[in-house]
C-alpha cells in the first residue's frame, strides 16, 4: 500500500495529467477490494478509463467484473484502494450534486409528485421559484409526461418511474450522469422506447454520461463509446469507438454496421466466459 506523501503525489499528478488531456473523467490505475472475516474480494484489479466532456460512454462486461463498483467510486458512494477517480479536475472524495445517478431500482421519493420530484434538488439549491418551474416545465416535456405531473410513482408504470429518474438527475444540470443499469428491469419494448428516448436527450442536451449495462445491443445502440470489462482480473480489455449516425433511429440495430459493432462486442465478452470455464 502508499503512504500518504505518495498518494498526495500519484493525485497530484493525475489531476495535472486530466487538465493536460482535459478530460472529464479520468480513472487511472483503479484498485477496489473489499475484505470481509480477513478474505479479500479483488472487485476491480485495474482498470483506467477517460471520458471527454458530451461523451456518452457505456461499460459492458461479465457479471461480477466490478462495473457497478467502479460506478459507485464514481458517485463517490465507495472509495478506491488504489488508483485515482477524477471528475472535471477534482480528484473525487464522496457524492456531490455534480454527478446525477440514476440506478436500476426505482428511487423516487414515493410522498412526492412527478413534478416535486423533479423539482426537489433544485430546492435544495435554493434557486428562484419561476427559474426552478421553467427547468421542471422543460423536463416534463423532455420525458413527455406533462399529464402526469400531479401523479404520484406508484401511479406511474416502470419506464415512467425510470424517465421522472432521468429528468430528477438532469434537472439539476450535473457535470456528469452516472447511470446504472436503468433500464434492466423494463420489458423489452419499453426498454427500446427508453433508449430511444435517452439518445434523444443526449443529442439535445448532451450531457456526459457513464452508462453500465449487461446489454450489448443498448451499449452500441446509445454510445459513443463502449468499454468493455475482463472479468478475474478485472480490467478494461477493450475501448471501442461507435462510428454509427449521430442521430439514431430504432431501425438501426438492423443496419449490418450495427450488428458488425455487436458482434465485436459480443465475442470479446465470450471469449473471457471461455476463458473461465478453462479456469474452473
Ligand atoms: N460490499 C462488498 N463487499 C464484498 N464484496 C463485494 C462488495 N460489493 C461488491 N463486491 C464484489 O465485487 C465484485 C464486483 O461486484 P460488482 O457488483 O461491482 O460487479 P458487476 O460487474 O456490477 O456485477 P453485475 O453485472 O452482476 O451487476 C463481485 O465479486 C462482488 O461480489
Amino acid at each position: 500500500m502508499f503512504g500518504k506523501k505518495k498518494k498526495d503525489k500519484l493525485a497530484n499528478d493525475a489531476v495535472i495529467e486530466a487538465r493536460v488531456a482535459n478530460s472529464k473523467i479520468m480513472v487511472s490505475h483503479l484498485k477496489k477490494s473489499y475484505v470481509n472475516k480477513g478474505k479479500e474480494t479483488v472487485a476491480v484489479a485495474d482498470a483506467s478509463i477517460e471520458i471527454l466532456d458530451n461523451e456518452f460512454v457505456s461499460i459492458v462486461g461479465p457479471s461480477g467484473c466490478g462495473k457497478s463498483t467502479l460506478l459507485r467510486i464514481l458517485a463517490g458512494l465507495d472509495e478506491a484502494t488504489e488508483g485515482t477517480a477524477i471528475v472535471d479536475d477534482d480528484l473525487i472524495d464522496g457524492p456531490g450534486a455534480d454527478r446525477g445517478m440514476v440506478f436500476q431500482s426505482y428511487t423516487l421519493f414515493p410522498w412526492l409528485t412527478v413534478e416535486e420530484n423533479i423539482h426537489f434538488g433544485l430546492k435544495i439549491k435554493k434557486m428562484p421559484k419561476k427559474q426552478a418551474d421553467e427547468i421542471v416545465e422543460r423536463y416534463l416535456e423532455i420525458i413527455k409526461l406533462t399529464p402526469f405531473r400531479k401523479s404520484f410513482p406508484k401511479e406511474l408504470s416502470g419506464g415512467m418511474k425510470q424517465r421522472v429518474a432521468i429528468a430528477r438527475a438532469l434537472a439539476n444540470s450535473p457535470k456528469v450522469l452516472l447511470m446504472d443499469e436503468p433500464f434492466g428491469a423494463l420489458d423489452s419494448q419499453t426498454k427500446s422506447q427508453m433508449q430511444l428516448l435517452m439518445r434523444q436527450i443526449w443529442q439535445v442536451e448532451k450531457p456526459t454520461v457513464v452508462f453500465i449495462t449487461h446489454d450489448i445491443e443498448e451499449a452500441v445502440f446509445l454510445s459513443n463509446r463502449v468499454y468493455v470489462m475482463s472479468g478475474r482480473p478485472s480490467g478494461i480489455k477493450a475501448n471501442i469507438p461507435i462510428y454509427l449516425p449521430y442521430r439514431r433511429t430504432l431501425a438501426i440495430k438492423e443496419t449490418m454496421e450495427f450488428l458488425e459493432y455487436r458482434h465485436r462486442i459480443t465475442s470479446l465478452l465470450h471469449a473471457d466466459e471461455e476463458d473461465d470455464l478453462l479456469e474452473n
